[in-house]
């Protein structure tokens, strides 16, 4: 895997990250494809939108159908039919938001399915085995997703154990190394100085490129920008840095000011799911009863294929009816906004007006008619 930055505009950057299945430009957003899927969408219309990679979730693939099975049918790539890159989380932090009867050990750490309550046990090793069988371009190691709000002391205790585990997932992985990608996770949980010592270990294994784990785990808006301003920038700068589970737009710009390169978030599919769109007049609420007979496009400057041929009143009707094509026709639009938001945000990047690129759109990301 190469990264090349190709033009600074204060922290931000644009640069490309190029797999063997094809570039990415970055700042990227992942949409999230947990399942394998895209909810609501086919890769098609992933890949017409404009999206170079998405991400899906070892945690859920193993659970469901299997990773053996995966690998044995062709590996991931082929069995969701999606052939651009593509990242898996290790389950680092599913097992601690979805499974239940975690119990953390040295050893690895043994849950209880979300699905069928059967009891696993997943170590370093096993996590990467299980990416290495997916196939994904991109892997992550496992880590302890340190859940918000946590005592500094256990904080500490918890590196120690993620440190641990990234070696082992590292000399695992140069055992079977092929030509997929590892990337490393600084936790540290709102301690700054915590966050510096981690980042120090994780770096000293050296990854292919690193992530900002332990963040939107429910934590202060302030204090996720503190401990992104504080660290982002000096996270090795000739790699890919990767904010987990991040964002909101807002969120998005600010990270991307501090030097971050990669998000993914469920954000813009859930909450079309929800009715919740984002438009660049502002978030809407399509259920609304003011859009019942309004015959205007969802968003007057998208160009998508939602806004191109169908009304507010129609997307509301859906909606209320909770009609499947509802989903479809929403997921549609704000991936599309997301896609459009990045492409101009990496045009701002290229010109040298990132400042100007924030200004403009602060005010519209804080308008919220939901
Ligand atoms: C704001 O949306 C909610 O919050 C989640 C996103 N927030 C998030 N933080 C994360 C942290 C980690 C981590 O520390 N380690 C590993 N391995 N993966 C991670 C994945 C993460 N995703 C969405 O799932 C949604 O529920
Ligand atoms: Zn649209």
């Amino acid at each position: 895997m190469q990264f090349k930055i190709l033009k600074k505009d204060g922290f931000a950057r644009n640069a490309i990250i190029e797999t063997k299945r094809g570039i990415i430009n970055t700042p990227v957003f992942m949409p999230v494809g947990t399942n394998g899927t895209v909810k609501a969408m086919t890769p098609e219309e992933i890949r017409e939108i404009g999206y170079e990679i998405i991400l899906s979730n070892t945690y859920h693939l193993y659970l469901r159908p299997g990773h053996e099975i995966i690998k044995k049918l062709g590996g991931i790539h082929k069995f969701i039919n999606w052939h651009g890159p593509i990242l898996t989380d290790s389950g680092g932090f599913q097992i601690y938001s979805l499974a239940s009867l975690r119990k953390i050990t040295p050893q690895g750490v043994e849950f209880r399915s979300h699905i069928d309550g059967s009891l696993h046990f997943i170590t370093p090793e096993k996590a990467i085995e299980i990416q290495l069988a997916l196939g994904s371009d991109i892997m992550m190691v496992l880590d302890e997703c340190v859940p918000y709000p946590a005592e500094k002391e256990y904080v500490k205790k918890s590196l120690k154990l993620t440190e641990d585990w990234a070696k082992r997932c590292k000399d695992y992985f140069e055992k079977h190394r092929n030509d997929q990608a590892l990337f490393g996770i600084i936790q540290g949980g709102i301690y700054e100085e915590l966050r510096q010592k981690a980042m120090e270990g994780i770096v000293k294994i050296d990854f292919d490129g690193y992530a900002l784990g332990g963040l939107s785990v429910g934590e202060p808006k302030e204090d996720m920008y503190r401990v992104i301003k504080n660290i982002a920038h000096l996270m090795p700068e000739e790699k890919p840095r990767y904010l987990m589970g991040v964002g909101d737009l807002m969120d998005v710009l600010h990270a991307v000011e501090h030097g971050i390169d990669m998000f993914d978030c469920v954000i813009p599919t859930r909450n079309a799911r929800n009715g919740t769109l984002f438009t660049s007049q502002g978030r809407i609420s399509i259920k609304r009863s003011e859009f019942k007979e309004d015959n205007s496009p969802l968003d007057p400057d998208c160009d998508c294929y939602t806004c191109r041929n169908y009304t507010k009143a129609f997307l509301r009707h859906l909606y209320m009816c909770r009609e499947i094509l509802s989903m479809r026709l929403n997921t549609i639009h704000n991936l599309y906004f997301y896609c459009r938001f990045f492409e101009k945000m990496r045009e701002a990047i290229a010109e040298g007006r990132f400042q100007d690129f924030k200004k403009q759109w602060i005010p519209v990301l804080e308008k919220n008619f939901s």
